[in-house]
């Protein structure tokens, strides 16, 4: 696979190209294209069931284009087989939501899985990883504890350590701040900030909240309706006159994002028993 020309890409770790994916006859994204830089926090936002989620599944690979490229460091992620498809997953780190541990392994061990899984590294050299990594969330300390005796917040730190502890290119969080009080919330962003800066990561995350998003990201990809509203810094993006990105960065109710999701008309569904009521007399109102 020849590499990316930097002049067209600027240096992107993963890029979507002109990407049309849908579950069964449901277009969520269409002819989208986006960027994520290298090095850097990217957030991808919009509204619910935009398919930011989906966007995760196509770079993780666990769905493929219909139509359009997603490339990972310049590899086709659509065009692999197994085998590269579990290699190139090795490189990337993913915790999805409420990012849940084993409920009958410690905190140690469940750091240590995927080094168990994926490699064949002598006991010794487990420990030294797993107590870093644990190190680098804030709980080596916690190693022997079971997930049923740490909090919620600690928990969501744990699953982070699971998610780096084979040192990714990439990460990538689904809504890495759900259900967090605003002091862990606070804790993570950092948290994903440092270990981002400090293991020279490219982390992409997907998030609702937007004040403590557009503070965490370098920079920010708005969807609208099966494509990208906007992307570029967090002032570019809030700067934009976009109605859609208008309606999302004000959090205004109103607005081009519908808040039904496809379906039947209201006629199309009401419409027999609106009659059926007419014909007893009922539909004045
Ligand atoms: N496995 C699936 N089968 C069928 N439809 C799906 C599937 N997964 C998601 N969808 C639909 O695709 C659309 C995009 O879903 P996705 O989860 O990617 O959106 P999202 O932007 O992450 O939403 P949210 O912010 O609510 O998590 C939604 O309308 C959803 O109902």
């Amino acid at each position: 696979m020849p590499p990316e020309s930097s002049s067209s890409t600027g240096d992107a770790l993963v890029q979507l190209r002109d990407v049309t994916f849908g579950y069964g006859d449901r277009v969520v994204l269409r002819d989208l294209s986006l960027q994520v830089p290298r090095g850097k926090v990217t957030a991808i936002m919009g509204a619910s069931g935009g398919g930011k989620t989906t966007i995760l599944r196509l770079i993780g690979g666990q769905h493929r284009a219909q139509q359009g490229q997603v490339l990972v460091d310049g590899q086709d992620v659509g065009a692999m087989d197994m085998q590269q498809l579990y290699a190139a997953r090795r490189r990337m780190g993913m915790l999805f939501q409420f990012g849940a541990l084993f409920t009958d392994m410690s905190v140690f061990e469940n750091v240590a899985f995927p080094l168990r899984e994926h490699t064949q590294l002598p006991e010794v050299l487990v420990r030294d990883i797993v107590l870093m990594k644990l190190g680098a969330v804030g709980l080596r300390g916690a190693r022997d504890l079971m997930p049923s005796q740490i909090s919620g917040g600690m928990a969501r730190r744990v699953a982070l350590a699971r998610a780096i502890v084979l040192d990714p290119a990439l990460i990538m969080y689904d809504e890495p701040f759900a259900g967090l009080d605003p002091i862990s919330l606070g804790t993570t962003a950092q948290l994903i900030r440092r270990l981002n800066d400090a293991m020279g990561l490219t982390t992409i995350i997907v998030s609702h909240d937007l004040d403590e998003t557009f503070a965490l990201a370098d920079h920010v990809v708005i969807l609208g309706p099966g494509n990208v509203a906007a992307q570029g810094t967090p002032d570019a993006v809030r700067a934009s006159s976009d109605p859609l990105v208008h309606q999302f960065v004000g959090a205004l109710p109103t607005g081009p994002v519908p808040f039904h999701y496809p379906g039947p008309t209201v006629a199309e569904d009401f419409g027999g028993l609106a009659a059926a009521r007419g014909n007893r007399g009922e539909g004045g109102a």
